[in-house]
């Protein structure tokens, strides 16, 4: 064990979604090895392992899920060395460890232990009542800018392997299984769940959901950066004359959006936030952006004009409505499909605890996190662009655009319209923004300058 940590200990901060790599690594324990089949010595094949990884950090201890193959000294596929960790004795015997999740073999073996609904010891691999699953396909991992790792089966089937965990029902599987037969959402086949240790008892933990695959689906960040670069592209013209409009499709989400918002108030407890109760989000808030100026200090000038917008949400004279949200929505939780928008992956900012996703909120949380993807859609192509003073104005305009409209479709589509309620707007707007500072700074450094120079120009509106 002690040969695969250290291994785990260099292997771990290079991956996408390694939420630490702004801080170094103290220490790496596998908390739990769960075997899930073969790899034995003797036996014949790679093995097959779930790991709980803990990683001590200077922020705090955080468990990361390694999907661990275990082949034979150099029998590891070819194709798969991209994905080796290194090699390792497992008693005894000499392996080479690597990222099973990239080996279509092993992957191929947890899809039939879901399609069994088998049982592993502390591991259960469960298909949703009435959804049966089939074997026998392929897998592939989509690449991207992940928080997970998503493999596809087929044509049928999305495996989504939930990196960073925290003990308890992952909120992905429990919102789109609230969502079943909503056109907006693709409902869960299966998942795979494992106990994990928490505080000195067994937590049953989502460690995977198995959903339908969107055969037709294009992601909307990609759409809306097409747009956007179909704008700068014309130098001179709005984003309403530009070749690839998109505030037809941003009025299209706004709709779909409020109708998912309609159906989990439907299906799952709502509530009303009694003005402490909105001191506390408030207070929540200030927080965040306190642990946020601390790791950068770049945000400090605009600290007071974002607390003093905190204060202001937590004066508001009116009630909160809440209920469960999506919680980290922007363009890359969106696909399009022939039939129109789903919504995907619910389960909440990666980085904050699962309790506390889980709490009900306000909807606008989500409106705020469309709002500025649209933001971050717009800016983001201007980042060390020689043409970035020229080109501001048309990002601006393609983002007010398609702001309106999404706010247009929201209300429109039977949702809270956002234009009557811009106090709460604009503060978990800026949370949100104070949130993707945190987030860039951790995982895309290069990108922190978006959330940031949002910030200021808010600030400064
Ligand atoms: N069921 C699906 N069908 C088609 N594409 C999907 C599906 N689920 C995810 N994707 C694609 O994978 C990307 C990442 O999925 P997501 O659930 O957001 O993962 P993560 O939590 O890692 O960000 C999505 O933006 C989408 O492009
Ligand atoms: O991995 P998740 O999709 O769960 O979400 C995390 O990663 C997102 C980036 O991939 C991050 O989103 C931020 O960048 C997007 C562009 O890549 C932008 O559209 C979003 O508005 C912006 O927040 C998200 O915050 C993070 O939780």
């Amino acid at each position: 064990m002690k040969e695969i940590e250290e291994l785990l200990a260099a292997w771990l901060p290079r991956q996408r979604w390694f939420a630490g790599k702004a801080a170094p690594v103290e220490a790496v324990r596998i908390e739990r090895d769960l075997p899930v089949g073969g790899g034995d010595p003797g036996a014949h094949g790679p093995g097959l392992r779930l790991l709980v990884v803990r990683v001590d950090q200077p922020r705090g201890t955080d468990r990361y899920l390694v999907v661990l193959g275990l082949a034979e000294p150099g029998r590891l596929r070819p194709g798969l060395e991209h994905c080796a960790i290194g090699r390792c004795r497992v008693r005894g015997a000499r392996r080479t460890a690597y990222d099973a999740l990239h080996d279509p073999e092993l992957t191929g073996r947890l899809l039939h232990l879901i399609a069994r609904g088998a049982d592993r010891g502390p591991v259960r691999f469960r298909t949703r009542p009435g959804h049966a699953v089939r074997t026998g396909l392929r897998s592939l991992v989509l690449t991207g800018e992940q928080s997970n790792t998503s493999l596809v089966f087929g044509e049928d089937y999305v495996l989504k392997a939930f990196r960073r965990l925290w003990p308890g029902l992952n909120p992905d599987l429990e919102l789109n299984g609230a969502l079943e037969g909503s056109p907006y959402a693709a409902p869960p086949h299966g998942w795979i769940e494992a106990d994990i240790e928490d505080g000195g008892r067994p937590v049953p933990t989502t460690v995977a959901m198995l959903q339908g695959y969107l055969r037709s689906a294009t992601d909307g960040w990609v759409l809306a950066a097409t747009s956007v670069r179909d704008l700068y592209a014309a130098p001179g013209t709005g984003p309403a004359d530009a070749g690839g409009d998109f505030a037809a499709e941003a009025e299209r989400l706004g709709a779909a959006t409020a109708a998912v918002h309609r159906a989990l108030a439907r299906a799952l407890p709502t509530d009303v936030l009694s003005p402490s109760c909105l001191r506390g989000l408030a207070d929540a808030m200030a927080r965040r952006l306190d642990e946020a100026t601390g790791q950068v200090p770049e945000l400090a000038p605009y600290a007071g004009v974002l607390r003093s917008a905190f204060d202001d949400f937590a004066r508001a004279p009116d009630p909160l409505p809440v209920q469960r949200v999506h919680g980290d929505y922007h363009l890359g939780q969106v696909v399009r499909t022939d039939a129109g928008w789903v919504l995907l992956d619910f389960e909440g900012e990666p980085a904050v605890p699962v309790a506390e996703r889980r709490r009900p909120s306000s909807p606008l949380r989500d409106v705020a996190g469309m709002l500025r993807s649209f933001d971050y859609a717009a800016r983001h192509q201007l980042i060390g662009s020689a043409e970035e003073d020229l080109l501001a104005p048309a990002a601006r305009a393609w983002a007010d655009r398609n702001r309106e409209a999404f706010c247009a479709g929201y209300a429109a589509g039977g949702g809270t319209d956002p234009d009557k309620h811009l106090t709460a707007l604009r503060a978990f707007e800026y949370d949100k923004a104070v949130y993707e500072v945190l987030y860039e700074a951790h995982h895309r450094p290069t990108w922190l300058r978006v959330p940031l120079d949002s910030i200021a120009a808010l600030a400064h509106a």
